[in-house]
């Protein structure tokens, strides 16, 4: 059995999980998963849920019986979700957030950092962020359109060290062991090339979306970007035990680069500059020697073209120190350069938090 450590997780659960007779949510397998989570907190680990079953636990509120259209499975959806997110939240203490997200949310930069920020907060306040498709705008390019592929975008703006695909199978096998019972678990995978790809089917049961092809879609951007990925059985509640002991019980698909090399390799090279924030000696220091964010209080001069969510260049007399994702667009900065951070509501009459660029968007030079 392989093991791992982690820090912070997105598990997925999908709807074979959270409605097992494809009707209305259940407990069944949901009790083990909830016991996981909350220990695994206690043990000050963070943890982002990824909960399909919206369509699925609204199945039975809608009368029809032919194989619905898609409008008809947006209502399904519409009726589901709040009734997955309360089977969810009856397990917990602490609260439960609900996210919607679309495919086209996690590629606009805006709004991209926005779900980024909003997650921070909810990790901060110990709140469990619970993510699903928003299925009610999202159809076709649109849509992520299955849950694993979304997990990993989560997992990918939570930056998660660990995504966990909990399914109804025990890993991924040398072939579908639906339609083999010979079929063997692959422990560990070092890295997901074409011969893996060529091990995996479509869904196994009516509820699902995509099958291991998707999972294995899902793990291949994890693991590329430093991230751990996991596929477990969520139906065994001893699989969980284990996971708190570190054993996979499982497939553990190891990391093909190292996290933050691939986010720096991302912030440096493959995000453009789109503007240039001068700062002062101050600021110098505490982001060269300390490791802090850029405060707004350190910043001297802006220019460029650049919006919430842009990259910028950090630079000190003219020297580039550091690239960074901009909290603030440029005409914001220029209103709140030299300011302390307590003043920045009172400027702007918002905030998107007190640092300029955070630490964790940042890359030295
Ligand atoms: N090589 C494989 N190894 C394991 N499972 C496979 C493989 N190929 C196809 N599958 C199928 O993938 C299914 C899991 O995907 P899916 O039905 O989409 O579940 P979920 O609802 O958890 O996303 C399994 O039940 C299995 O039948
Ligand atoms: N948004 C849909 C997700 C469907 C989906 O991807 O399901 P699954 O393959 O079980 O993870 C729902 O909640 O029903």
């Amino acid at each position: 059995m392989a093991t791992f450590n982690w820090q912070r997780a997105v598990i997925k659960v999908g709807s074979a999980l959270i409605s097992p007779d494809g009707k209305q949510c259940s407990a069944r397998y949901l009790l083990a998963i909830a016991r996981f989570i909350t220990a695994s907190r206690e043990q000050g680990k963070e943890v982002v849920l990824v909960s399909s079953g919206s369509v699925a636990a609204g199945r039975a509120e809608i009368n029809i019986h032919h194989p619905p259209s898609i409008a008809e499975k947006q209502a399904m959806a519409a009726i589901g979700q709040s009734k997955m997110m309360a089977n969810w939240s009856r397990f917990f203490d602490f609260p439960c957030a609900q996210l919607l997200l679309t495919y086209d949310d996690l590629h606009n930069r805006t709004r991209y950092v926005n779900i980024k920020n909003t997650l921070r907060e909810l990790l901060n306040h110990a709140a469990l962020p619970i993510i699903n498709e928003n299925d009610t705008v999202a159809i076709n390019e649109l849509k992520v359109g299955d849950n694993d592929n979304l997990a990993a975008y989560a997992a990918l703006v939570a930056q998660a060290d660990t995504l966990i695909i909990c399914s109804d199978v025990d890993g991924l096998f040398d072939q579908d062991p639906r339609l083999n019972p010979q079929a063997k678990r692959l422990d560990v995978i070092e890295e997901i090339d074409e011969e893996i790809f060529a091990l995996a089917g479509g869904a196994g049961t009516k509820m699902g979306t995509g099958g291991m092809q998707t999972k294995l879609q899902a793990a291949q951007k994890c693991t590329q970007s430093g991230i751990q990925t996991l596929i477990v059985n969520g139906q065994k509640g001893d699989v969980f035990d284990q996971l708190l002991e570190g054993k996979i019980n499982g497939t553990l698909f190891k990391p093909v680069a190292s996290r933050d090399n691939a986010r720096s390799q991302w912030l440096k090279h493959t995000l453009k500059s789109n503007g240039k924030v001068s700062i002062d000696s101050g600021a110098r220091n505490a982001i060269l020697n300390k490791g802090a964010s850029l405060l707004p209080s350190g910043v001297v001069e802006v220019s460029g073209h650049f919006n919430s969510g842009d990259a910028v260049t950090i630079e000190y007399q003219n020297t580039p120190l550091a690239k960074g994702l901009a909290l603030y667009g440029l005409t914001d900065l220029n209103a709140i350069k030299g300011l302390r951070s307590s003043e920045i509501a009172g400027v702007l009459g918002y905030t998107f938090g007190e640092a300029v660029v955070h630490r964790d968007d940042m890359v030295l030079l």
